[in-house]
């Protein structure tokens, strides 16, 4: 039977690429440049809105067992797009403008996992939400102001949340099919590529 923690252990490095790279590295070192950062945050809110379709699309696809789990994080989603919009006027950022090609490849692969069948679904959900948890708890406390961006998705509550998600993707795995696994299997891999590229992608982003 596949497992969020074998999909893990079976794709370490894959993993690592997605979760630890120099743009968190340098937010931890507070040499990362504005132009980076706001990349980052500018194409983060845009991908975060396609984001909450999905998790909407998902709530339909679910058993009422985990409603209470999706119910939460779509209201969490509510503030953090509130946040983020808050975030950009302090910066005095754009959030009217066109997505990086990585940005639309990532959020037209949300739109596909939305055809899939709901394991599938619970996968890429937790798979999406761990990448930020540990993305940006590994490099250990940053300086300000990327703390508290390094808080928002490294606390303990999230971190909780994102333990809820794994639970709830391993037990609709439970009875899924071969296809099923192999399709779960794929989208993991999609993810932890595309969470790298995301990051290069603001990394790289002003030039
Ligand atoms: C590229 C990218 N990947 C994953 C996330 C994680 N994430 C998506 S919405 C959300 C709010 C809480 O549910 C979080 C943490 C992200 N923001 N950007």
């Amino acid at each position: 039977m596949l497992t969020c923690q074998k999909l893990l252990n079976k794709h370490t490095e894959l993993w690592q690429k997605a979760t630890i790279h120099p743009f968190l590295g340098q937010c931890k070192l507070g040499t990362i440049q504005p132009i980076q950062f706001n990349t980052w945050l500018v194409q983060d809110y845009l991908f975060v809105v396609e984001f909450t379709r999905l998790v909407a699309r998902i709530l339909n696809a679910a058993p009422v067992q985990h409603f209470d789990s999706i119910l939460g994080g779509l209201n969490a989603l509510k503030d953090e797009l509130n946040w983020f919009r808050d975030k950009a006027a302090e910066r005095n950022l754009d959030l009217s403008t066109i997505k990086q090609s990585t940005c639309q490849e990532y959020c037209n692969f949300l739109l596909e996992i939305t055809e899939m069948s709901y394991p599938v679904q619970a996968v890429g959900l937790w798979a999406i939400e761990l990448a930020y948890n540990q993305g940006w708890q590994l490099p250990g406390p940053m300086p300000e102001p990327y703390a508290e961006f390094a808080n928002r998705w490294g606390n303990v509550a999230f971190t909780e949340y994102v333990r809820i998600l794994e639970k709830q993707a391993d037990s609709a795995l439970e009875t899924a099919s071969e296809t099923v696994e192999q399709q779960a299997e794929s989208v993991f891999i999609q993810i932890a590529q595309l969470e790298n590229s995301f990051w290069q992608m603001a990394f790289t982003g002003g030039q």
